[in-house]
């Protein structure tokens, strides 16, 4: 991370009621025959929001955009499957969901291999807000999330300096 950088640690808590209420918003889009969950990030908030909208059918499609902090190439490492592609040919609403969009670059992979589904995530960077549907909390675009699937409990300095 870089100096001028802000750092927005969430905790399991924060990550679990801001889940909750992505799915409180999606309540107004209307039903959704299947969730497709970016993976890994998308896993936990997929997960969440299955539960709490009854949605059944959960699938995966396997992206890697960024090795720790520095992104590279989107690579598509797990495609959707075809009875969930045929859910949304046959005219049924397919969900999709992620942690959050920074540059746009993954949800973009992802749009193009279903192009009518609802995307959603819960955070946002301003970059690539315009690829979303529906999403909870914008970050500005100098902050790195860090989720608390990558978060371990650790001593924190006096704010005042020090080191006790
Ligand atoms: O909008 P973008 O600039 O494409 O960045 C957002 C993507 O980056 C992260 O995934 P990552 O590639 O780190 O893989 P992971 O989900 O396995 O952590 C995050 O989970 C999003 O999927
Ligand atoms: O801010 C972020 N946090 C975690 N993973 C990410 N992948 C892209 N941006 C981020
Ligand atoms: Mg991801």
């Amino acid at each position: 991370m870089s100096d001028n950088q802000k750092s927005f640690p969430v905790s399991w808590d924060q990550f679990h009621r801001d889940s909750r209420a992505l799915a409180w918003r999606l309540m107004g889009q209307g039903g959704f025959d299947a969730v497709v969950a970016i993976a890994r990030g998308g896993l936990v908030p997929a997960a969440i929001v299955a539960r709490e909208l009854n949605i059944r059918v959960v699938e995966t499609v396997a992206v890697k955009s960024y090795d720790h902090q520095a992104q590279g190439q989107v690579q598509v490492l797990k495609q959707i499957s075809k009875p969930v592609l045929d859910v949304a040919a046959n005219g049924g609403r397919v969900l999709i969901v992620d942690d959050l969009v920074d540059t746009g670059a993954t949800a973009r992979a992802v749009r193009d291999m279903l192009p009518g589904a609802h995307f959603a995530t819960v955070y946002a960077k301003p970059k690539g807000r315009e690829m979303v549907d529906t999403f909870i909390t914008e970050v500005s675009q100098d902050t790195w999330i860090f989720f608390p699937w990558d978060l371990d409990v650790a001593y924190a300095a006096p704010i005042s300096g020090g080191t006790d």
